[in-house]
């Protein structure tokens, strides 16, 4: 090796540490960890833009201190630093090498202490729903005013709703009990425009249809236990509460804290089961004998009172076309929802667009908050592991969106479903409605998430950003390995939209100017949320979210796989 050579070769050793993103060839990142002559190393390794996922990461960085100790060591230096001018020169070029080493390594420590103080700022500053109906009461269907139908699912019927007590006097003395008997021409003005209705029912209630449950309290809180939960911790009387920790129920499960983008129940209580609007017409078997006598229902169910949103998305989008950087926000908000549930264990698992409730904020911005869990899975140690074992075991809801690892599981002794990015999956096809196109695994397009490979995903209109795209290329992986998890897909996209100008200053490798990109952001959202302006529209709240999960090593691999897609339409450009 002449001396010229080795010392290319100390300084590239000294900044492989970051090279491992750098170079890519055709489509791969290759990243090259050359010292065969010093045998501290396999010769080359072949990596996928994963190895910025953290596993891999950790290893290759504990691997180069290794290295850096090693090129440190007593012997070593014995080796290189006396004899001919050509080793000394080795030494020293290696020497240069371990120093950037540690700097890249200092840089690192630097930019995940800042990562945990920014995240530790933000966590403190808890989400608060925005509507307070309640003090005390709420528990009893009697405690509202229940006006017309707003939807209806497979297992509810869902209803505009006032507080009784929070009404004023001439809305108390309405006679009817549960439902008022509002004349139909009153409910018309009310209803028309939606504002005025939502105005006058800030309220939903969920009806849900009991068959199976019977009819105690106790039973159709056990049975009908995931709708819970998005449920709030006053929603259920501090006695139903109590027996639900004393474990008399069986395992309930746990509840997830308040978040923009995930629905709130405020209140969760059961009743007997009134005879509302459209009843008898839309739903008359699931209801009780006593007001059907054909009906199968049981006498008594859960109800849950939530805010009253104008729409679903699928309403919305069946009217309106978002724009490419309003769509981008949709997205972003629905990765932001699944990664809040994931970090608490929770996969909704019937992600669909009538699923997804909207509203706007103040700017015009579409907000949107996941609701419907009554397909959910929840585990208490986080993992999102489901043993497989029977056919018995339930997948979770809408066949058609379930992600690939969970359509084609088959059960079996220690079979096991991973949910860990199966929302995620759900997000990417929902997208497609997003953007004005079909969702590719309805029967229109006809894929099938069992089957599909992913070149016969159709492309997206070429409006919508080149960085959205890949994102939601990458969420429809077929393998869960290659898929970006919803923390780091919403990751790249804040990056996309709001971190543009960060990321194009850099290389994959320094994340020191990323990391004064998020302090400056961070002074932003704190100035602007102290000042009041667009404290609480989407885009303050998004910014919120993203800065509260910092890790650098989610954010690492966002870079990377931001990195890797450009680096791959550049390709495609060079080669056309
Ligand atoms: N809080 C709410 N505000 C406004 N509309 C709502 C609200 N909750 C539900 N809806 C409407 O009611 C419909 C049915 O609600 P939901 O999906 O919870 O019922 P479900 O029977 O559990 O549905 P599924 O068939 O998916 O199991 C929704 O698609 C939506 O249009």
């Amino acid at each position: 090796m002449s001396v010229k050579h080795a010392i290319s070769r100390g300084l590239e050793l000294g900044r492989s540490f970051f090279q491992l993103g750098l170079l890519k060839s055709g489509g791969r990142v290759v990243a090259k960890l050359r010292a065969e002559r010093f045998r501290v190393g396999p010769s080359v390794r072949t990596v996928q833009p994963q190895a910025f996922l953290p596993s891999r990461y950790r290893y290759y960085r504990t691997s180069l201190r290794g290295l850096a100790a090693q090129l440190q060591s007593g012997g070593f230096r014995r080796r290189f630093s006396g004899g001919s001018p050509r080793n000394r020169a080795v030494f020293l070029a290696f020497g240069l090498g371990v120093g950037l080493i540690e700097q890249q390594l200092e840089d690192d420590r630097r930019s995940a202490a800042t990562c945990q103080e920014i995240q530790a700022v933000f966590r403190k500053k808890k989400f608060h729903s925005p509507l307070k109906p309640f003090t005390s009461s709420g528990y009893k269907l009697e405690d509202y005013i229940i006006g017309n139908q707003i939807g209806k699912g497979s297992n509810a019927a869902v209803y505009e709703a006032t507080a009784r007590f929070a009404q004023p006097k001439e809305r108390e003395e309405v006679s009817s009990p549960v439902q008022v008997k509002v004349d139909e021409e009153k409910i018309q003005e009310v209803r028309s425009p939606a504002c005025c209705s939502l105005r006058n029912f800030p309220l939903a209630i969920k009806m849900l249809w009991n068959f199976g449950a019977g009819s105690s309290s106790e039973a159709i809180l056990k049975s009908m236990s995931q709708e819970l939960v998005p449920a709030g911790p006053l929603a259920l009387k501090q006695e139903k509460e109590q027996i639900t920790l004393d474990g008399y129920f069986g395992i309930l499960p746990k509840r997830v804290s308040a978040h923009p983008n995930v629905i709130r129940v405020y209140r969760a209580f059961t009743a007997d089961v009134p005879l509302l609007p459209g009843a008898q017409e839309e739903y008359p078997d699931v209801l009780p004998a006593r007001l059907n006598p054909a009906g199968l229902g049981n006498n008594r169910t859960l109800f849950l009172v939530m805010k009253n949103y104008p729409c679903s998305l699928q309403q919305y989008l069946q009217e309106s076309a978002p724009s490419p950087r309003h769509g981008s926000l949709m997205v972003l908000q629905l990765l932001e929802g699944v990664d809040h549930l994931c970090r608490q264990g929770v996969a909704h698992r019937d992600l669909k667009s009538d699923n997804v409730l909207l509203e706007f904020d103040s700017d015009g911005c579409p907000r949107l908050v996941i609701t419907d869990f009554g397909c959910s899975l929840t585990q208490s140690d986080s993992s999102l592991q489901l043993p497989f074992n029977s056919m018995w075991v339930s997948r979770g809801g809408n066949a058609s969106l379930m992600a690939p690892e969970v359509a084609t599981a088959a059960p079996g002794v220690r079979v096991v479903i991973d949910y860990s990015k199966a929302d995620a999956w759900a997000v990417g096809a929902i997208s497609y409605e997003i953007f004005g196109q079909q969702n590719p695994f309805y029967r229109a397009v006809g894929l099938q998430s069992t089957t599909y490979q992913e070149k016969q995903l159709p492309p997206l209109p070429s409006e919508v950003p080149a960085d959205v795209q890949l994102v939601i290329r990458l969420l429809l992986r077929r393998n869960p390995d290659k898929r970006p998890s919803a923390r780091v897909a919403a990751n790249m996209l804040h990056l996309s939209i709001w971190g543009r100008r960060a990321l194009a200053s850099q290389d994959s490798a320094g994340m020191r100017k990323l990391a004064d990109w998020l302090l400056c952001q961070s002074a932003v959202v704190l100035l602007k949320g102290f000042g009041g302006s667009g404290g609480n529209g989407v885009k303050a709240e998004l910014q919120r979210s993203f800065l509260s999960s910092l890790e650098l090593e989610d954010l690492r691999a966002a870079v990377g796989f931001l990195f890797y897609g450009r680096e791959q339409r550049h390709a495609c450009i060079l080669s056309a």
